[in-house]
């Protein structure tokens, strides 16, 4: 797998964060080429992370035995159109795209391609990512293999049976980053306007959230409830929050943002 070529269409955000989950990993950079319209981003990714960076999607998708489509999926239709004329029959092609359902890649390059929907997160960055992965039956178990060790150097990675779980993913681990940023940007503001001082709130809160993370990981045997319960003096300050975010019906909360955002996923399935 080692010797694959391996080609981003699209040098945003999540390829900097896969692609650094890859070199890190070991994953020979010379082996690694990113796309992207505007020059500024390829530079950031040759300086920082020694790999190949071209303007032209058709060339280094040429000549690439991997190709990881990673535009935003409004994007997708006409990035996908002008790679029409590249031979993907000895290829295999990874969409990362929120939404857009497999069957259409096919479409959209006018050739019978070998693809994967890959959902990963922005923490493969620091290789804690969690990826979400769906192959269709026609890949085979080498093609899993290769995509299994793309997506692993970044962190863990499942694979689900069916393309309408991939969106259960986003909602769980694809978005999650975004959600928990928000509740510690939310718990900072709080603890600012309070008196104490940002950067300190910052600290107290990032290493609250990763203790709590770590001991969930650490502790299988135990239920998160059981985790929460150890936290929680009877009669003390605990017991006080909790109730008032159990008053405001936060899991209800939680579920609606999660509805919601799976919506947006099968909305965007319909669209692109
Ligand atoms: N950001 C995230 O946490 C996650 C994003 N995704 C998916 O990853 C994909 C990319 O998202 P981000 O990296 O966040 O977006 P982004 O906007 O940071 O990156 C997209 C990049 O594509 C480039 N681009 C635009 N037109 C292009 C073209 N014709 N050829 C080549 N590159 C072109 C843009 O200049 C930009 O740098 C999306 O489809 C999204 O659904 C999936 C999981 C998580
Ligand atoms: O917000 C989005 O649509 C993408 C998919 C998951 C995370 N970012």
């Amino acid at each position: 797998m080692d010797q694959q070529k391996i080609c981003f269409i699209g040098a945003g955000n999540m390829t900097r964060s896969i692609i650094s989950g890859l070199v890190h990993s070991g994953y020979p950079a010379q082996l690694i080429q990113a796309t992207n319209p505007s020059q500024g981003k390829l530079d950031a990714l040759k300086a920082d992370l020694g790999i190949l960076v071209s303007q032209d999607n058709l060339a280094a998708a040429q000549a690439a035995d991997v190709i990881v489509l990673s535009v935003k999926p409004q994007l997708m239709q006409q990035v996908c159109e002008a790679l029409q004329t590249v031979d993907m029959s000895q290829k295999l092609v990874i969409t990362i795209a929120a939404g857009i359902k497999a069957k259409r890649y096919t479409d959209y390059l006018a050739q019978d391609i070998k693809l994967i929907r890959a959902m990963p997160n922005t923490p493969m960055q620091i290789s804690v990512g969690m990826t979400g992965l769906y192959a269709p039956q026609a890949i085979s178990t080498e093609q899993k293999a290769i995509c299994d060790r793309l997506m692993s150097s970044g962190g863990e990675i499942v694979w689900v049976n069916e393309e309408s779980e991939l969106d259960q993913v986003i909602a769980l681990s694809g978005s999650s980053p975004a959600y928990f940023f928000l509740l510690m940007e939310s718990m900072i503001d709080a603890g600012k306007e309070m008196g104490m001082d940002e950067d300190k709130a910052r600290t107290l809160v990032q290493q609250a959230a990763l203790g709590a993370a770590m001991m969930a990981k650490q502790n299988p045997q135990l239920t998160l409830g059981n985790l929460r319960e150890n936290v929680t003096s009877k009669g003390g300050t605990t017991a006080q929050a909790l109730a008032t975010f159990e008053a405001a019906d936060m899991r209800g909360l939680v579920k609606k943002a999660m509805e919601n955002c799976i919506k947006r996923a099968e909305e965007m399935a319909k669209t692109f």
